[in-house]
């Protein structure tokens, strides 16, 4: 075997840095018959991330976790340097869930001339709606890592988090239309008690933001409520549970058609994806929930805690409901 240089955690999980002791240590894996899952992530670890590798250890033999802090999806005004990183402690936790490789190249290794210099992959038109109205370049950003990630460890099947829901439509339509050899395999999201989907920007929040966090997930539940009665009634309440709620910018409240990620017609039924984002101070969050539209079978998913609406029936929401409101200057 080709010697690798590790850092030891536990018995059996290995930090390796670059691509070429990635390759080794996997290859060598291979050669003896194993499969291999990737979960990728920007680290700063939490519960959400830990459901997505615990996943992975039940999918293939061998499970890879790459840290790496993408600087090519992030935009000139946006949180790249306040990104939080914690590699020890995530190095630690993955340790203990039996991660066997931790990937953590630095941005030299994965881009030799420069984040901006190189080819890209493109998102195409989905890659410029919502997140990416908002955060122009974001999609090709991230699927140029998410390709090389890939090209680099070859997994059998990578693990991705539903609550970054046009990321996981994005990423399986790349893998579609370029033919690639794995399997994606996505994790419902996980929340708080009270309903809050984690993400590594939660932290950012100080105790006020905190509490008005939750109308992201009281406005899904709303719009989950009123889905029975059509998709202008669901994205008029939907809306209308951020009325009464002051410091919270609405970025967009919109219901998409899961298989094509484009908004759906007032007159559409069926399963749709309702996705919103929002901005709390300088923190922006997003999240997103399957609904039932136009039957009385109610969301059939990982929607949030059963809280309240938290809705201002005088709010003027119909004006705003499922519409692209304009990007934001800056995160
Ligand atoms: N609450 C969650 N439940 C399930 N999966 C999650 C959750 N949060 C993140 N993930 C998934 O973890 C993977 C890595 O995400 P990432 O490192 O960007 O973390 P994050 O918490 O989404 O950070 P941020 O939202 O601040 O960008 C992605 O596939 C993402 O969808
Ligand atoms: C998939 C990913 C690791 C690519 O940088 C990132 O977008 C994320 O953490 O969701
Ligand atoms: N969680 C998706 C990665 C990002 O926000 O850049």
């Amino acid at each position: 075997m080709t010697e690798v240089a590790t850092s030891e955690v536990a018995t059996s999980t290995r930090t390796v840095n670059t691509i070429a002791d990635l390759r080794a240590v996997l290859d060598e894996r291979r050669r003896a018959g194993a499969s291999v899952a990737l979960v990728p992530t920007m680290g700063a670890l939490h519960d959400g991330h830990l459901a997505l590798v615990r996943r992975a250890r039940e999918l293939a033999d061998v499970v890879v976790v790459s840290i790496f802090v993408n600087p090519l999806q992030f935009g000139p005004a946006e949180d790249l340097d306040r990104y939080p990183r914690t590699l020890d402690a995530d190095v630690a936790a993955l340790a203990g869930l039996g991660a066997d490789v931790v990937f953590a190249p630095d941005v030299a290794e994965m881009y030799p001339s420069g984040s901006a210099a190189g080819t890209k992959v493109s998102a195409g038109p989905v890659g410029s709606r919502y997140e990416g109205a908002h955060r122009p370049g974001h999609f090709d950003g991230m699927l140029t890592v998410v390709a090389k990630l890939f090209s680099i460890a070859q997994p059998d099947v990578a693990v991705f988090g539903q609550k970054d829901a046009q990321q996981v439509f994005l990423v399986t339509s790349m893998v579609a239309d370029l033919d690639l050899r794995l399997r994606i395999e996505v994790v419902p999201t996980v929340r708080e008690a009270d309903g809050l989907a984690l993400s590594s920007r939660n932290r950012f929040l100080d105790e006020r933001e905190r509490v008005a966090a939750l109308v992201l997930a009281e406005s899904l539940d709303a719009a989950r409520t009123s889905a029975v009665d059509g998709v202008s009634e669901l994205l008029a309440e939907g809306v209308a549970a951020f009325g009464d709620h002051d410091g919270v910018d609405l970025d967009y409240f919109v219901v998409v058609d899961p298989d094509t990620f484009l908004p759906v017609d007032d007159a559409f039924s069926g399963r749709g994806l309702v996705l919103v984002a929002a901005r709390l101070g300088t923190t922006r969050l997003i999240d997103n929930a399957f609904v039932e539209i136009g039957t009385d079978a109610g969301a059939d998913t990982d929607a949030g805690a059963d809280t309240d609406t938290g809705a201002d029936p005088g709010a003027d929401a119909a004006a705003d409901a499922g519409a692209e409101l304009p990007p934001s200057p800056a995160e």
